[in-house]
């Protein structure tokens, strides 16, 4: 029994009942309610109550309470004026209170402030204890008070009750009908029987209200229950609700069953066929073959092929009537007319009225950045709308893995309306990969477009927007060179009557709107890039990953593993540690595996709670679930929540709480870092290790990957004065080295070299260049000035300093000249925390692609001569200058 209070503060529940048991969440946001919840219960040391009053929208009426055991408080039974109150800012007019409330204390609560409002708010879980009848409403304050007196029987009268014959016959009966639903819902849900346990153990006037607050029912329904006062009218209301619930399941099940019989009906009929299927096999009866040739032919029919291509396809389909199942060749050409049959020939999707404005928000909504690529995409866009027949050229996006090149192409088929597909042209080396082999070959397929483009289900439409996905990994041997294909296929002249070898006939590929996509834009053969124009999509830095992460990729993370920031939240400060110290890539794609990585963990913890939860609560779960309804109002804005707990031990009720535990969303911190993705795999130490001995220096590279830093490393051992260069390397960098060697011995005097041995490094010794992560193959001309400051460090016996990199192409006579990539190669250096940048003295105009953020963290220094470079490579300057000067 709970004691009341005889004031108490007041929240009102509009057209909402809550009754005594039954539990619900909600969220408070008007200053008053907040005001409530912060007094009465945040901020009070004991465990408090408020009032939960029911108040009907004025348009909807007056209340009439109904409900034949009001006689005896006649008095009351009107409703309360109050003094004009703001109803949670929605009802500006005086609301009309209902005379009776239930007492309800939270079970959870959780604070929360808007950003960037700071607006309190507070998300409380209610339980509903016991009735009281209002005697006085006091609206003056911030929030209304009532006075109250308790409704609920004291012990003693209940003792007498218990007594009654009449409340005896009614509780037996609502046992009885609640029994008789608890099984139906058991059945239903297939369910082990605990929740019958609470029908012996919880007092039967309270189980009465647990489970008409589980129900669906009117509000007046909801406010008959709750004026229901006297137990045994109680009883009898709510008897006739559970048995009105247990009916309409009932009703529901049948239904269910009679939809179930159909299907038995269609599972007999195929059992049926399957026999007449066996039968006619042992009789040799087998028109089931000329059955799938009359659906291959009504199937052609509905293809709508060109008339060339349909009488090629009736001349295929007489010699496959002609044949026999058995014989070879007859499959061959049932595939080959499915194929035919497959084709989206006319097919294709409506194209709405290009929006540009729509098309331009829809690739800013996919991506953060990238404002030049979107500002070209548009351009494109504008020009396909305008001249919807013109050649424009393909698109082609050049950028290491995972800067978003196939998310921008299928936004942009997004924005367009068209179906997207893809084609992965990775070490593609034969001709008949592109375009099929001839039908003479056993096992021959068509070509990875026309594949894709039969693909009914997924494309089905003659007009989609087709990624030709890494066209820089295709290379050509004996078996042909896919580039001329390719070239045919983007060829806008030619692309009309593209002849696949498998097909035979020409199928019209104008309609494709093509994009590329490459790693580099280089090993892509000319004629091709030049039907292409490129455009580059540089690295991402750390803060535009960032960016890039909490707005993009954590969202779509977390709704692919059932999550949301309800169970599980990324704050930037950890999100940062993700990019810095476990990835070091120029895209986002490792940033995207480790951040599910962590979902997934999460996933597993909620999983595991909801599990339990729906152990120790099923039947809170089941039957007051349409009671749990978040009530929560879409304030839209951004809620940083502040969790207590409020579990009370002491009352029976304490596993519904459990419900809500998950409230509390799961943080990400370092230790949670730690155990799913492991230990940091990246620091800025590591130029500072691996630059301990003289001959090791830190170049700034290219590769596949975006900017690269590139470590280099020259030893010299007995030898014949021979060059070794290993680490998968290139001509143009192996020509590099040749050239840095002879540089640096034609200044060996200039050098100062001292003892003989070192004068022999020069004549007598070899030298052995190496470049580390010998799997990446590297080339270019930028490892000039790197190859000639490793040999002088080797040869002077000064470590190059750790903090600086470098990059540039040296000509024979000492002179740098600027190379390329120098945006990415930037942050590269930054990624990898270096500190000085040493670059070509023409490459200062392309360091206004680089963001102002990096660009402020690296002290960069220009060189025009070899010499400068020496110059800022070494702590005190060039060493053999230093010599000269000893
Ligand atoms: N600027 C961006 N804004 C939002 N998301 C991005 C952005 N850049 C990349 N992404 C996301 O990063 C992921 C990787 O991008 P995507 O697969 O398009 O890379 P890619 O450049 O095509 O890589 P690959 O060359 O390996 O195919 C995608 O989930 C993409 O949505």
């Amino acid at each position: 029994m709970v004691e009341l209070p005889t004031r108490i503060g007041i929240l009102p529940f509009r057209n909402k009942v809550l009754l005594p048991g039954a539990i619900i969440r909600i969220q408070c946001t008007s200053p008053s309610s907040v005001k409530l919840v912060e007094q009465e219960l945040w901020q009070r040391e004991e465990k408090g109550l408020i009032g939960i009053l029911p108040v009907r929208d004025i348009a909807e009426g007056s209340i009439v309470t109904q409900g034949a055991d009001l006689g005896d408080k006649s008095s009351k039974n009107q409703q309360v004026k109050s003094d004009s109150h703001k109803l949670d800012g929605k009802n500006q007019q005086e609301p009309n209170w209902h005379t009776r409330g239930v007492a309800a204390r939270a079970l959870h609560l959780s604070r929360g402030v808007e950003k960037p409002s700071g607006r309190v708010t507070y998300i409380v879980v209610l339980e509903g204890l016991s009735r009281f009848s209002v005697e006085e409403l006091n609206t003056r304050g911030t929030y209304t008070t009532a006075r109250i007196s308790p409704l609920d029987m004291t012990k003693t009268e209940m003792e007498q009750i218990e007594q009654d014959a009449d409340f005896i016959a009614l509780s037996r009966q609502f046992k009885l009908t609640a029994m008789e639903l608890i099984t139906a819902l058991e059945q239903k849900q297939k369910t082990g029987g605990r929740t019958k346990v609470l029908l012996e153990t919880v007092p039967v006037h309270k189980l009465a209200d647990i489970f008409v607050a589980s129900f669906e029912i009117s509000f007046e329904e909801q406010l008959a229950m709750l004026d229901s006062v006297d137990v045994k009218v109680r009883l009898s209301k709510a008897t006739e609700l559970v048995d009105r619930h247990l009916q309409s399941i009932r009703v529901a099940e049948k239904i269910t069953q009679k939809v179930e019989g159909q299907l038995s009906k269609t599972q007999k009929e195929y059992l049926l066929r399957q026999q007449m299927r066996a039968i006619k096999e042992e009789l040799g009866d087998n028109d089931d073959e000329d059955d799938d040739v009359a659906a291959l032919e009504r199937k052609m029919q509905d293809a709508r092929m060109p008339p060339n291509v349909w009488k090629y396809a009736q001349r295929e389909l007489r010699r496959l009537k002609k044949m026999q199942p058995q014989q070879p060749g007859y499959n061959s050409s049932r595939v080959y007319l499915e194929v035919l049959a497959d084709l989206p020939w006319q097919t294709t999707s409506e194209e709405a009225e290009l929006d540009l404005k729509a098309a331009k928000d829809r690739l800013d909504s996919d991506h953060y950045g990238l404002v030049k690529v979107k500002q070209r995409i548009i351009e494109y866009l504008a020009v396909r709308k305008l001249k919807p027949d013109a050649k424009s050229p393909v698109l082609c996006f050049v950028g290491p893995p995972g800067v978003g090149k196939t998310s921008l192409a299928s936004s942009i088929a997004g924005a367009l309306g068209r179906k997207f597909i893809r084609i992965s042209l990775g070490g593609v080396k034969d001709e008949a990969d592109i375009r099929g082999h001839r039908r003479t070959y056993i096992g021959s397929m068509p070509g990875r477009l026309i594949d894709g483009l039969k693909d009914s289900q997924k494309v089905g439409v003659s007009n989609p927007v087709m990624l030709l996905d890494e066209i820089d990994k295709t290379g050509s041997d004996i078996r042909g060179d896919p580039a001329s294909a390719l070239l045919e296929v983007l060829d806008p002249e030619q692309n009309k009557t593209f002849n696949d070898h498998y097909l035979n006939v020409p199928f019209d590929l104008s309609k494709v709107i093509f994009v590329a996509t490459a790693n580099r834009a280089q090993p892509i053969p000319p004629p091709l890039l030049d039907r292409m124009e490129v455009i580059e999509l540089p690295g991402y830095t750390s803060e535009e990953k960032l960016r890039i992460a909490m707005r993009h990729l954590i969202p779509r993370v977390l709704s692919q593993h059932g999550l949301n920031s309800d169970f599980l939240e990324f704050p930037e400060g950890m999100v940062k540690l993700v990019i810095e110290r476990y990835t070091r890539e120029a895209g986002v794609r490792n940033l995207e595996r480790n951040l599910a990585a962590i979902a997934r963990s999460a996933a597993v913890t909620v999983a595991e709670q909801e599990h339990n939860n729906n152990n120790v609560s099923s039947l809170n779960n089941r039957i007051s679930s349409p009671l749990l309804e978040t009530r929560l109002t879409e304030s839209g804005a951004e809620v940083e929540m502040e969790v207590i707990a409020m579990g009370d031990n002491n009352t029976n009720n304490h596993e519904m709480s459990n419900v809500f535990t998950i409230v509390s969303p799961i943080i990400v911190d370092e230790e949670m870092l730690e155990k799913v993705l492991g230990p940091p795999k990246y620091d800025n130490k590591e130029a500072e290790e691996r630059v301990v001995t003289p001959g090791v220096t830190v170049g700034l590279v290219w590769t596949a990957f975006g900017g690269e830093v590139q470590f280099v490393e020259a030893i010299s051992t007995p030898g014949k004065g021979d060059l070794h260069l290993t680490g998968q390397l290139g001509d143009v960098i192996k020509e590099s080295a040749q050239i840095a060697l002879t540089w640096v011995r034609a200044r060996a005097t200039e050098l100062n070299l001292a003892s003989a041995e070192e004068s022999n490094l020069l004549e007598g010794r070899d030298v052995h260049i190496h470049f580390p992560a010998g799997a990446v193959p590297k080339d270019g001309p930028s490892a000039g000035v790197t190859l000639v400051t490793s040999l002088v460090s080797l040869f002077s016996r000064r470590r190059v300093r750790a903090d600086t990199a470098m990059t540039g192409e040296m000509t024979l006579r000492g002179l740098v000249l600027p190379v390329g990539g120098i945006k990415d190669k930037v942050l590269a250096a930054h990624r990898y925390g270096i500190k000085r940048i040493i670059l070509p003295e023409r490459n200062l105009k392309d360091l206004v692609e680089v963001p102002a953020a990096v660009l402020g963290s690296l002290e960069i220094l220009l060189a025009k001569r070899m010499e400068d470079v020496l110059e800022h490579a070494f702590e005190g300057g060039c060493p053999w200058k230093q010599r000269s000067k000893l």
